[in-house]
Order: structure tokens, then sequence, then C-alpha cells
């Protein structure tokens, strides 16, 4: 069983199609020769190429439809400084040129047309739950281990954090724990150092072959290594203690001879785990003292409790000794509480939130902080009170924004944003989160190409293939259908890296501690303000500062609302901001030193640049363009899956397919793109039609999934209706793990 959690927390989705050709670039014959000879020959190919081009644009107008320069009128601004009237201005110059010569190279594409109106937010400025990273106290002062005391001054650990501060000496006298504290506030060091204290003073001394005594369940490989590296960092002047790291994508064989040989300390995800536990006798449950649920909520979301639920009967059902149960998390509701306290012994409750409010409130009052934190979560009157929308705490150095832009310029900001800060001279690390994994990859191809130093001399697939191309950027990429080498290999390189961009699925969103990331990027929006705080948790980490910002389309905006009701400030990011830092990239793109003489000088002309760079590199790229078909298909299929409560908020019905078309490059229309399973995607295009028609909702509400990537890895969702001849026909959709891997229509006589 390799099923880890990570593994299913990416939806995508299988394309019927065949990957279509590559057109021209492909069809093209090779040219050989030296490296010279074989620019000279591409240069004057090209130059006779254009030549014929602009033969036939003269004797036949019959142009690509997306380079006609739009004529309608109807279109709302996306700026409030008016954009409109230079991109008319624009549109009428190319009008009048396009019917004279075409000027090559540039081809003009609607990208500020006919979008919605961007809506005037006003995000509420909301008192933000705050926490005290830092305790007064310092780890020199407290009774642990000499050796201990001074292995963390060398790895340059002075004053304890507040999670530190109050989980530690519960644990170390032998309470079950639940700790809620914000995201990179060192709730690893909580539970590892009072381990690693106890499971040292044992006397006789712990033997390696004395086994297994301590589990950490994570839910993502990224997050077993990490944890096993501060677990082997703190155990250095304790070698007589081993940790061994177990999870999904690693070999088998190779992690049997490991707990043949003795692993006292067992960083593990749930699926290999359960494998294991099944299948080698030499994992030996029945000394387990400490089991550990770092990422508790989600750990014990539904689809993967079952999981975890059958670890823990498989430890209780061999155990001989008393046990300690750690749970953790930035988000644990009281919900996860209430079920964790249930299998939990007489828990201890530590939640810095609580305490910093209590401690900012009780100070006028008396100044006893640290009962505030040791009511028992058991108890019936915590229970009862207790709402189940709690808030949750976000580091106070991070400064959130979200950007309204129309769905059509997503990419093209989303462009901007990571070419202008990223760049390697800039030493900025930047994460962006993507709803699927064919969306990861899709990027990552663009963003390399568009970072590499473009040679005018050279085409698409040419400078694709060269490898040893100087670059303005490093891009890494991270999703669960890596091969564990890569992903392993990625999450090490970044986090070495002293700039770069990282485009990642949810797989990067839950406790990784990623060195130095000052932007957090979230370009699908998370499926709920859980998420949302682990994916902005990112950065601004023990202390430092970051940022992060949220694209939402002007039909999304209610999410604020969400995230408002939550206690969360965040602050908009004017569109037209970000945008006027298009020219700033420009010297990057490809073609520019051709193009000189026709180099856009506005705005609208460079993003429209930008944008048309893309849809080429989609065209032109080698398996770009079935890349690209298949990044739109899972983008919908994954916007489909919102949980019931953000439904509201994102709709399919409010998605303009042939715009979301646009954000993945591709000129053509989207019923000539293949088929959205379980999606129909013409049906929805009526609806919208209907709904801009009227300018009201004139449809019947449809009945829509529920599938969330999160909620349940096996689902079935059935969708009724009647044909023509009023028999029932029930179309069954399967989806596992996000993936759909059935899809059958039946019918009732
Ligand atoms: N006492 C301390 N002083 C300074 N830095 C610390 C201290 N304890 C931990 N850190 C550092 O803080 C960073 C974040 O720690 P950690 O990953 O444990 O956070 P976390 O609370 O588990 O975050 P998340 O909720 O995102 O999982 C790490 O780089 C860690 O080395």
């Amino acid at each position: 069983m390799d099923d880890d959690i990570d593994a299913g927390l990416n939806l995508n989705i299988s394309v019927p199609t065949k990957r279509p050709s590559f057109g021209a670039a492909n069809q093209r014959g090779k040219i050989s020769g030296s490296r010279q000879q074989r620019i000279k020959a591409r240069r004057s190919q090209k130059k006779w190429n254009e030549k014929q081009k602009a033969r036939t644009h003269s004797e036949n107008s019959n142009v690509d439809r997306s380079s006609k320069p739009e004529t309608k009128t109807g279109g709302k601004d996306v700026q409030t400084k008016s954009p409109q009237k230079d991109v008319d201005n624009q549109s009428s110059e190319n009008k009048s040129e396009g019917n004279k010569k075409k000027p090559s190279g540039v081809v003009i594409s609607s990208l500020f047309r006919h979008n919605p109106e961007i809506p005037t937010v006003k995000s509420l400025t909301v008192k933000q739950v705050k926490e005290d990273l830092f305790s007064s106290d310092s780890f020199q002062d407290t009774p642990l281990h000499p050796y201990m005391k001074s292995n963390l001054d060398k790895l340059g650990f002075s004053k304890m954090t507040s999670v530190q501060q109050e989980t530690i000496p519960k644990l170390v006298t032998g309470h079950d724990v639940l700790v809620k504290s914000q995201t990179g506030s060192g709730k690893t060091m909580s539970y590892a150092i009072p381990i690693i204290e106890n499971l040292c003073q044992q006397t006789p001394k712990i033997q390696r072959s004395d086994g297994c005594m301590v589990i950490v369940l994570v839910p993502t490989r990224e997050l077993a290594l990490q944890s096993y590296d501060v677990f082997v960092k703190l155990l250095k002047p304790f070698t007589w203690l081993v940790a061994g790291c177990i999870m999904g994508g690693e070999n088998r064989k190779k992690e049997k001879a490991r707990l043949r040989k003795g692993i006292n300390i067992l960083i593990a995800t749930p699926g290999r785990l359960i494998d294991h536990i099944e299948n080698t006798q030499n994992l030996l449950l029945g000394k387990i003292k400490w089991l550990v649920l770092d990422e508790a909520d989600r750990l014990l979301d539904l689809g993967f409790e079952e999981k975890v639920a059958k670890i823990i009967k498989a430890i209780d059902s061999n155990q001989s000794s008393e046990r300690q149960t750690v749970l953790l998390s930035a988000t644990l509701s009281q919900g996860v509480e209430r079920l964790a306290g249930m299998s939990l012994k007489d828990p201890q409750r530590v939640s810095i939130s609580d305490n910093t409010v209590n401690s900012r409130t009780m100070i006028k009052d008396k100044p006893n902080i640290s009962k505030a934190t040791d009511n028992a979560i058991s108890s019936p009157d915590h229970a009862e009170t207790g709402k189940e929308n709690e808030n949750y705490a976000l580091p106070e150095s991070l400064k959130q924004y979200f950007v309204i832009t129309p769905c059509k310029l997503r990419l093209v900001v989303l462009l901007i944003l990571i070419l202008s800060k990223c760049k390697r001279s800039l030493k900025t690390k930047m994460l962006v989160f993507v709803s699927t994994q064919d969306g990861v990859e899709f990027l990552y191809r663009l963003v390399t190409y568009l970072s590499k130093e473009h040679n005018s001399d050279s085409d698409v697939e040419e400078e694709e293939e060269d490898k040893e191309q100087k670059t303005n950027l490093d891009v890494f990429r991270l999703h669960g259908d890596m091969s564990q080498k890569d992903r392993t290999s990625t999450y090490q390189n970044f986090c070495t890296a002293n700039s770069g961009v990282l485009i990642c699925t949810d797989v990067a969103a839950r406790g990784l501690h990623l060195p130095f990331v000052q932007w957090v990027v979230q370009y699908s929006c998370s499926t709920g303000v859980t998420d949302y705080i682990h994916r902005v948790g990112r950065t601004a980490r023990a202390g430092t500062t970051g940022n992060s910002v949220m694209f939402l389309m002007p039909s999304e905006i209610d999410f604020i609302k969400h995230l408002n009701q939550r206690n969360i400030s965040i602050e908009e990011w004017k569109l037209g901001v970000i945008l006027k830092d298009v020219t700033r990239i420009l010297p990057m793109l490809p073609g520019q030193e051709e193009t000189q003489r026709q180099a856009p000088k506005t705005v609208e002309e460079s993003a429209t640049y930008l944008q048309n760079c893309c849809e080429l590199f989609v065209k032109n790229g080698k398996d770009m363009s079935g890349l690209a078909k298949s990044a739109y298909q899972s983008y919908i299929r994954a916007y489909a899956t919102y949980p019931h409560d953000l439904k509201p908020v994102f709709h399919l019905r409010n998605l303009h397919l042939g715009h979301v078309a646009k954000t993945f490059g591709l000129r053509e229309a989207p019923s000539n793109i293949a088929n959205i399973p379980g999606v129909n995607t013409s049906s929805l295009q009526r609806k919208r039609k209907l709904k801009d028609d009227s300018k009201k909702q004139v449809v019947k509400k449809p009945r829509h999934d529920t599938v969330s990537e999160f909620k349940s890895p096996l689902m079935f969702t059935k969708k009724t209706k009647k044909n023509s001849k009023g028999k029932q026909r029930t179309k069954k959709v399967k989806v596992f793990q996000g993936k759909i891997i059935k899809k059958k229509k039946t019918s009732s006589k």
C-alpha cells in the first residue's frame, strides 16, 4: 500500500484525447550542421516564412482570429484609470495598420476587452488574533539535560517560543496534549525536545535493538523528511538513540532493512506505516511510548481518518506500556479537539492565541496566565461553549494582499509578479500555489521558458532544448505525481536556493519550513480558510517578514468575507499597480530584439505582448498544447470540487470557459478542447450566456458535485435527468483521490 495522504492532495484529470501534434515547429525538417550554420539556415528560413506569410495575408485576409484587433465595444475597464481609451486607440491603430500590413511577431489579442467589471471591495480591517511568538524564558534556564541545552545553544536556539514554553513542561510531566499555535512558531521542537528528554533518561539505556518507541505521523513526505532532520539535529549528543523515516515512494526493502536494524523514533506517512505494520515483522509496536499526530486536523480529515484510526488500533492492540499522545496544528478546530479528546487520556490544551488574548486582558485583572491553558479539553464547559468557526492566529509580520483580476488577465498578472519579483539578482523566493498537478507542470514549463535569456536567432523549440541556456531565475516544481527522487531533490534544492520560484500544489502547504520565502502567491484560491492559513504560513516564519497575495476573480470576491469572518485582515493590491511592472520584465521576453521597432509601449500593449509570447509557446513548444489542454481541463474539474459552503463563491457557472482557456495560452474555443469528464461545458457556456444576456440568473439551480480533494478519497456523484423519452438516465462518475477512474451511463427502464 503506497497511497500516502499527499498522493491524494491533488486533483488531476486524465485526458481522454491523445496529445496533439505541435504545429509548424514539428512539421519543419530538422536542420543539421554546426550551431553557426543552423542559425544561418534558420534565419533565412524565417525570412522566407515571413515573406510567405505576408503574401498570404495580403492575398487572403484569413488571419488568426485572435490576432484581429477587436472592434466591438462593450468591454469594461479593468483599471480605474481607464485603460479602455488606450486600448481603443490601440485597436483602431492596429485596425488601420492591419489593413495595410500586419506587424510581424506582434499578435494583438483581446486581453483587455470584454472583461467583467472589477467591483470595489471593502475588506474589513478586522482585529486579527495575535500570538506572542517568543517567550521570555531561555532553554538554558530549564531543567533539560545538559547535553540537550548545549546542543540547542550550538544550533542557535536561545529563547523558547511561547508554544515550546507551554508544551514542553506538560509533555515532560507525562500528559497527553493538544497544541494549537500559529504557523512557524516552533511546534516541531515543542514535542521533539520532551520526547528525546524522556528517552535519554531511561534506564537501562535504550538500545537500537529495543525497536520503535515513538511514532510521529505526518501528512506529507516532505514534512516527514523535515521532521526527521529536526530529530537528527537534536539527537546529535544522544548517539545511542536512532531516528528513522519511512514514507511512500521510497524503497520498501531498504526501509525494512533499516527497521530490522532498529529505529527508536519513527517518522512516517500513514499509508507507508500501515504497509509496514501489515507486512514487516520487524516493526513491533509493543513498546510504543509516544504517538505524535503533526498537522492533526489534516490527518483526521475524513478519508485520512480511517488510516490513522487503523494505526492507533494496531498500536493499542499491541501495547504493553503507557502511551503519551500529542496532537498539533496551527488550525486545530474544536471539532477535531473533541474527537481527539475521546481517544486521548485526560488531555491538556495549549492554545497560544487564547493565552495571548488572556494575557493581554488579564494583565489588568490578575497576572495568572498559565492556568488559562490548563483546561482539559474534555471539560464539558469547553466543549459546549466552543464555536466551530474558530479564529486562528497568523504571524504579525505577515502582510496579506489580494488582487482582483479578470480571468483573462490572470496568467499575465501572475507572470508579471513572478518575473519582476524573483529575478536571481533580487534574491527573492516565492511559492505559487496551483490547484492541480497539470497546472503546476504547465506553469513550470512556461515560466522556465520565459525566464531563459532569449536568443533572437533561435526558435521556441531550440530554446527549450538548450539546457545550457542561462536563466534569469530558478524555477522549481512540486506535486504529488513526481517521482520521490525528484520531490526530494526539489525540496532540498529550493530550501538551499538563494532565490527562485516554487510552483506547487497543496502538497507544500502543510508544515514545510522553506527558508527565506518572502512571497506566497495563491494563484488558485484555497479550498477554505484553514488551507489559506497553512499556505500563507509558509512565509513570515519564526519572526521573519513575509507577504502573501491571493488571486481572485470578480465573481470570487466574497471569499474575502469568509476571511474577515474568521478575523483575517487582508488588503487589496490594485491590479493596475501590478500590471505596471510589465514594462520592467519586457526586456526578458522572447523576440524583443527582433521587434524593437514595434516594441510595445503602453502597459496594455506590453501585457498583450506577454500573453502572446505565452500563446505562441503553447502553440509551438514541445508537448505544450497537450499540456495546456490537460491543465485547462484539470482546472475546471478542480473548480467543481470546492466544498459546499464555498460553492456560492466558487461556482463553475461563474467561469467563462473561453477566458479560462486564455489563461492556459490556448487559442481554441472551449468547444474545440476535449470535453471534461463530469462537466457539461456546453451547458455551462449556455447558462453563462443566458446570465450575461439577462444580467440575472434565470437558469434553474443545478445540482453540483461536492467532491472535495480534501474530504474523501472515494466518492460517487450522481446526476439524474430525463431523456427525450422521459426515461431516467443516471450518470455515474467515480472519483478516486481526485482522479476519475470510471464513467458509466445507465438507463433505467
Ligand atoms: N526557540 C526557537 N528559536 C528560534 N527559532 C526557532 C525556535 N524553535 C523553532 N525555531 C525555528 O522556527 C522554524 C519553524 O519551526 P516549525 O517548522 O517547527 O514551525 P511549526 O510551528 O511546526 O510550523 P507549521 O505550523 O507551519 O508546521 C524552524 O526553522 C525552526 O528551526
